[in-house]
């Protein structure tokens, strides 16, 4: 392997091992994105139809960018695998490098899931590579031994990778949140900037302190000159010029530079990336070259399979949030699982014939992207034009120099910032958005994660920043599950009843209680339940319903605090019910598995049913048993007038069954006389219903108005669109309905059917008419009364929507 760069490198000492490590380490981090449209979105956004030619010509340019950006990076990490062993192992840790760099990516970028993500030799997996090395050499093994020791941990690293994807681990990364991802993205870039602003201000240290320092070794401005150029005119060209990549446009343009500064002016020479022998890049596998000693791998085992598991997760972790994150940019999906099996099978090849493992890098994808890859040809072809350049365009890729290199990394990773957080960030400095709240967490995250990974790494910070926001979510769930509160004496059942017993309910109604409760019923959430729960026991509340409606999950935690509470009111004498749960929930057609079959009637569809995990969880916790499964009810309505029920039953009179003193206590019949009554009596119909009876249906047209005498009728309605019906309303004894109809002359707003055997007198428009007709003192007292009832049922409904509302 000759690379004339590594002569350079060794003999001008550390001088270009800075600038080679800088540009490695600029590379790898860069994990751009969005600043707005890539070309290609761009264009099918506009519905651009592009010819073959044209494709073909974006994606050989993108591929000439992709692979400007990997020459660098496959060099840097070759040394950087092999630093342990010396300078004789250079040529060969840079082959080791750049095979990875060619046949990983050829590979995976033909049969990637991905089409624009470009795997390839990373940094972070070099430095395991290197420490595994190092400890295998510290404890006496040879260079030869140390490296098969090395390789046999990629190859079982390949082999975690594919388990990995086989069990679909890989879904685990959808779990990452949105700001981790935007602080990743940011941090990536921001480490591209810091690590390779020193090589574009000419310092010859990797330390980016030296480019403060008045050395004249440390800020060239013959480097700052060349690499600001390569930076303007990549952003003017990506702005400008369509048909050229605009990385190339800028290292064009840097390059000139430099060659008229040298060759014009006696200016600085600056490292250049030096030329590199393809026929090295080939040897045979490390395998079969070195002499296996098996004998040193049992001893060394504990090296093999710590650094096998670190090299598979940091590779898979890249792998998976590359493609994520790529995937966010080109508005597509991809089997992460797939791309995982494809990584490990190829790491398990590059263990085999020694070279470095591969995964996939956000830096080299991004960068094809931005440079208008239309397809995956872009991408092998970057790792093919890498194979070709070494053979073709060597000459030309030798002569670009280190300090326009750096200036293209730098302009990419400019461009590669997550604009979204930093302009949420400066709406939250100059105070423009009216509601910070809604955004400092999601900014908060973000920057923490960005101070974390240039503190420590990239990994370390996506992790710390999922944690965070696993805290900070579960802080947000942990507010009060109690959305709202009201009692029986403000809200009550939907039941038209008679006015002492609305009047006794008003009276006796706060020892009812509803809580409403919402979100999730879990560890976070239940201390507070409880407070709250406590707090209204205390108020003299004899009746508790907690209304599961809007309650979205429940925990182990959320049953055992029902069961507490539960046995709180067994304690105080009082008593406990649960509303809006149901074993089963209806699936909606679209959601059920198998379709119905032709022969299935609407009503067949519309009964299957799927059991709920609030009513698993409560069972397997023993909440159903405990609080009695008579206790739990489909809808709070129901709950309500069971409590009422009772609460009328210590508090009201016994429910009086004589006509009269039905008659007596109506307010249809408020302030008619005794002979008044038994005329009306005298003019109405009877009519008994059996349970289960229609008496008219929705829509109907008929004028008839009903008084029931005794017995119970639902008023129910049709739900538009659905088939099904709800029941909005019970009539109870002593109590007008029907009466609409007979008012407006319109079709039956409702449905009614009789819950228990009923009796009923009735009238129709005729019979309201003859009455009218004779008895006009009755018929004004009768529209008097109604009006009344009316105007009492819309307070009513104010009310309740009041209270409601709070
Ligand atoms: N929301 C409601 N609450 C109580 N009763 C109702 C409600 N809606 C309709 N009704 C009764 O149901 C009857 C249906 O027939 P009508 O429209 O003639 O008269 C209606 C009322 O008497």
């Amino acid at each position: 392997m000759v690379v004339k760069y590594c002569h350079v490198l060794h003999e001008s000492k550390i001088r270009t091992t800075g600038n080679l490590y800088r540009i490695a380490f600029s590379c790898i981090q860069r994990t751009p994105d969005r600043g707005g449209y890539p070309p290609m979105r761009h264009l099918m956004i506009k519905g651009i139809r592009q010819t073959r030619l044209e494709t073909a010509r974006f994606d050989i340019g993108a591929a000439c960018v992709g692979m400007l950006a990997t020459l660098p990076q496959a060099v840097a990490y070759g040394l950087i695998a092999f630093y342990p062993l010396g300078p004789q192992w250079a040529s060969f840790g840079i082959s080791a490098s750049i095979g990875s760099a060619i046949l990983f990516g050829i590979i995976s970028g033909m049969f990637g899931v991905n089409p624009f993500l470009v795997s390839g030799p990373r940094a972070v997996t070099a430095l395991v590579l290197a420490s595994a090395i190092q400890i295998a050499i510290t404890r006496g093994s040879s260079a030869g031994d140390a490296i098969v020791i090395a390789f046999v941990a990629v190859l079982a690293a390949g082999i975690f990778q594919f388990v990995a994807g086989l069990l679909r681990l890989g879904n685990a990364a959808s779990y990452i949140p949105a700001p981790v991802l935007s602080g990743f993205v940011n941090a990536s870039a921001l480490l591209v900037l810091i690590n390779t602003l020193p090589t574009a201000l000419g310092s010859l240290t990797p330390d980016i302190t030296a480019i403060f320092e008045p050395d004249e070794n440390s800020i060239l401005f013959f480097a700052i000159a060349i690499s600001l150029t390569t930076i303007s005119f990549q952003f003017i060209a990506a702005r400008t010029i369509r048909f050229v990549p605009a990385a190339i446009v800028g290292l064009v343009a840097g390059t000139a530079i430099y060659y008229i500064g040298v060759s014009i002016f006696p200016l600085a020479n600056a490292p250049l990336i030096g030329a590199i022998e393809f026929s090295e890049i080939w040897r045979m596998p490390i395998l079969i070259k070195t002499t296996p000693v098996w004998n040193e791998l049992s001893p060394n085992i504990d090296i093999v399979i710590t650094s096998a598991l670190t090299i598979g997760l940091l590779s898979s972790f890249d792998t998976v949030i590359s493609s994520r994150a790529i995937d966010a940019r080109t508005a597509r999906h991809s089997d992460v699982n797939a791309e995982l099996r494809l990584h490990g099978l190829l790491n398990i090849l590059m263990g085999f014939i020694g070279f470095l493992p591969g995964s996939g890098t956000m830096s080299r994808s991004v960068a094809i992207l931005d440079a208008g890859a239309r397809s995956r040809t872009a991408n092998w072809a970057s790792s093919l034009t890498l194979a070709l350049s070494l053979l073709i365009f060597a000459p030309l890729v030798a002569a670009l120099p280190i300090w326009a290199t750096a200036g293209m990394v730098i302009a990419i990773a400019i461009q590669a910032i997550d604009q979204p957080t930093f302009i949420k960030l400066s709406k939250l400095v100059t105070g423009k958005f009216p509601y910070p709240r809604v955004i400092v967490g999601d900014v908060l995250i973000s920057l923490f994660v960005v101070a974390i990974a240039l503190l420590f790494n990239l990994a370390s910070a996506v992790c710390v920043g999922v944690l965070v926001s696993v805290i900070l979510f579960v802080l947000g769930m942990s507010k009060n599950p109690v959305r709202r509160t009201y009692l029986g004496s403000r809200i009550h059942a939907h039941r038209q009843r008679k006015v002492a017993i609305v009047e006794c309910l008003e009276k006796e109604g706060h020892r009812i209680a509803v809580l409403e409760l919402q979100g999730a019923l879990f560890f976070g959430s239940c201390s507070r339940l409880r407070s709250t729960v406590s707090r209204c026991l205390e108020t003299g509340i004899d009746y508790l319903i907690l209304d599961f409606r809007h309650v979205t999950s429940i925990d182990s935690t959320g049953s055992e605090a029902l069961r507490a509470i539960h046995q709180q009111c067994l304690d105080g004498g009082k008593h406990l019910f649960l509303s809006s749960i149901q074993p089963e929930r209806r699936l909606s057609p679209n959601k059920q598995r198998s379709e119905p079959s032709s022969s299935s009637s609407p009503d067949q569809r519309d009964h299957r049913l799927k059991p709920r995990w609030i009513w698993l969880n409560l069972d397997a916790n023993g909440v159903i048993k405990a609080v009695g499964k008579e206790n739990f009810f489909a809808e709070t309505d129901a709950a309500l007038a069971h409590c009422e029920e009772l609460l009328l039953r210590r508090f009201c009179d016994k429910p009086d069954r004589g006509i009269h003193r039905v008659f007596a206590k109506s307010l249809l019949l408020n302030g008619m006389t005794r002979d008044q009554i038994t005329t009306l009596g005298h003019k109405a119909q009877r009519q008994r219903f059996k349970k289960g009876d229609l008496v008219f249906q929705q829509d109907d047209t008929c004028n008839r108005a009903y008084f029931l005498i005794y017995g119970r009728m639902d008023v129910v309605i049709n739900v538009p669109g659905t088939g099904r019906q709800k029941r909005i309303n019970t009539i109870t004894e002593g109590t007008l309905f029907g009466e609409v109809a007979l008012l407006d002359g319109a079709p039956r707003s409702a449905t009614i059917v009789a819950t228990t055997d009923a009796l009923c007198l009735s009238l129709d428009g005729t019979d309201f008419a003859a009455l009218r007709q004779d008895h006009q003192d009755i018929v004004t007292r009768l529209l008097l009364n109604l009006n009344r009832i009316l105007a009492s049922r819309l307070r009513q409904a104010n009310m309740m929507i009041s209270e409601l509302e709070q």
